[in-house]
């Protein structure tokens, strides 16, 4: 595994473009844990009782798994998976269940994306779409900017003739607590080459992805 994200070669395509972080502050795993309790403090808790005397352990390793898309890149999940074909009909991956936390709140985004490229001579590994999409999850998003990152991830590595993103996720930020509306979808799209130029290209895809979103 890559430890740090932006450690391929400075004018990779792999080479992911991450928001300025204090990667290099020292940050120790206990300064964390003893940020949590901190804030079971600030809750009125005890952190000492029994059931919460391992919840800032807990809560840490939580947040570094939901973030764990930072240190990851793309060529740690692609594996070399993007092989030559001669196609150039559209390949569709729907309904990837999708797990991220927004970056205003910290709180889960559920949903669901579904991907389309049409291929220009190279096809890649379908689970690796997937696991693209679960790469950019895994990090403090906006829907809109997790879209995107998709799109382009795919565009980079395949040069292909199109993409579209399309991602439909519900907010927690939005249900749970401010103005909670638990039955609210938001849905953005991204759309690259032909899905862009091509209002039939994008209608077939649109037409391929058509259901209910409804998280299960
Ligand atoms: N565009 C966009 N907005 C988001 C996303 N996730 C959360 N938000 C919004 O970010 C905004 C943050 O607004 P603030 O007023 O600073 O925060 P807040 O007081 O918690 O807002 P409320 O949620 O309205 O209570 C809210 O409107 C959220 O709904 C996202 O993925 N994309
Ligand atoms: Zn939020």
């Amino acid at each position: 595994m890559t430890l740090f994200p932006n450690s391929c070669a400075p004018d990779s395509p792999l080479r992911l473009s991450l928001p300025p972080t204090t990667a290099d502050a020292p940050v120790t795993e206990a300064d964390m844990q003893a940020a949590v309790r901190t804030l079971l403090l600030g809750l009125g808790e005890d952190p000492d009782r029994e059931g919460l005397r391992d919840t800032p352990k807990r809560v840490v390793k939580a947040l570094k798994f939901l973030t764990s898309g930072y240190r990851l890149s793309l060529d740690d999940l692609l594996n070399g998976a993007v092989f030559t074909e001669d196609t150039d009909e559209m390949v569709l991956v729907r309904d990837i269940d999708l797990f991220s936390s927004c970056e205003h709140h910290i709180l889960p985004i559920l949903g669901r994306a579904h991907v389309a490229y049409i291929p220009n001579g190279k096809v890649i590994g379908l689970s690796k779409i997937a696991r693209i999409c679960e790469m950019y999850g895994r990090r403090l998003q906006v829907q809109e900017r997790l879209t995107a990152q998709i799109a382009d991830a795919l565009q980079g590595l395949l040069q292909p003739q199109g993409v579209a993103v399309v991602v439909e996720a519900s907010h927690m930020c939005m249900v749970m607590r401010g103005v909670q509306k638990p039955g609210s979808w938001t849905v953005t799209s991204a759309v690259r080459g032909a899905f862009a130029k091509d209002s039939r290209t994008r209608q077939e895809f649109m037409d391929l992805i058509q259901h209910r979103p409804e998280f299960r």
